[in-house]
């Protein structure tokens, strides 16, 4: 662990291999002794605002569409002890809202986001890599799902885009971060073997931190 009394969980995969599932289940676990999800989500930059540029031409998924620089500093921050302003984002928009959510430091902090693995200086934060690993094909039928459903989009716009820079980045930036993981978790949060393995490290190192 860091030099600090928190455990940070970083999780990273494809879009739609099931990270929030998994983060939601581990904060489940961890309810009692204080956990709390953050998500590289909340961090995307607002799009220029050029007439000429358009959300559905717009790259999401290379890691200079994150604010990285502010998500460090948070994390830090909250390793710290103290308290952040953490930005909040709408999919539906593509854009930052105007309000932000307080977020108050926890013995475990997950942080789950695709380009989670990629940034050098966010990895050495972490004290447990974790990737989710899920087929390709069903990682695009849950995002199609998923984006339609909660997302605002249509089959036309989550097909081209997961052509034109989903599928290109995931290769280029998300499968090759999976090296630097400690556990990669096939099939997600229904992997109870391998959420188990994770919750007894999780515990080890909070008894480690705080004698508890
Ligand atoms: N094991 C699973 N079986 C079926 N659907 C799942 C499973 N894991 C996740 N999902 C669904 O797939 C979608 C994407 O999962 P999510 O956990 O949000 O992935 P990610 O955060 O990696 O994009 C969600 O709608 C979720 O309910
Ligand atoms: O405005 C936006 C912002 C992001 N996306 C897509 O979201 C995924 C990452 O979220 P997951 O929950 O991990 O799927 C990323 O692949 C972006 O393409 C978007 O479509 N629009």
């Amino acid at each position: 662990m860091g030099n600090t009394s928190c455990v940070v969980i970083g999780l990273a995969g494809g879009s739609g291999s099931g990270k929030t599932s998994v983060a939601s289940a581990l904060a489940r676990d961890f309810k009692d002794k204080g956990a709390i999800v953050i998500e590289q989500d909340w961090y995307y930059r607002n799009i220029p605002e050029d007439s000429r540029i358009k959300a559905s031409d717009w790259n999401f998924d290379h890691p200079d569409s994150v604010e990285f620089s502010l998500l460090i500093d948070q994390l830090k921050t909250l390793r710290k002890g103290e308290p952040v302003e953490a930005p909040q984002y709408d999919y539906k928009t593509h854009s930052r809202m105007k309000e932000t959510r307080r977020i108050y430091p926890q013995p475990v902090i997950i942080l789950e986001g695709i380009l989670i693995l990629d940034n050098p200086e966010l990895r050495s934060l972490l004290d447990i890599k974790i990737y989710v690993d899920t087929d390709a094909d069903v990682r695009f039928i849950r995002r199609l799902q998923r984006d339609i459903h909660e997302r605002g989009r249509s089959v036309e716009n989550v097909i081209t885009q997961y052509y034109k820079t989903v599928r290109p980045m995931h290769e280029t930036f998300v499968e090759q971060s999976k090296k630097y993981a400690d556990i990669i978790i096939p099939q997600g949060a229904e992997n109870y073997v391998a959420i188990d393995v994770l919750k007894t490290k999780i515990k080890w190192l909070l008894r480690e931190a705080h004698g508890r």
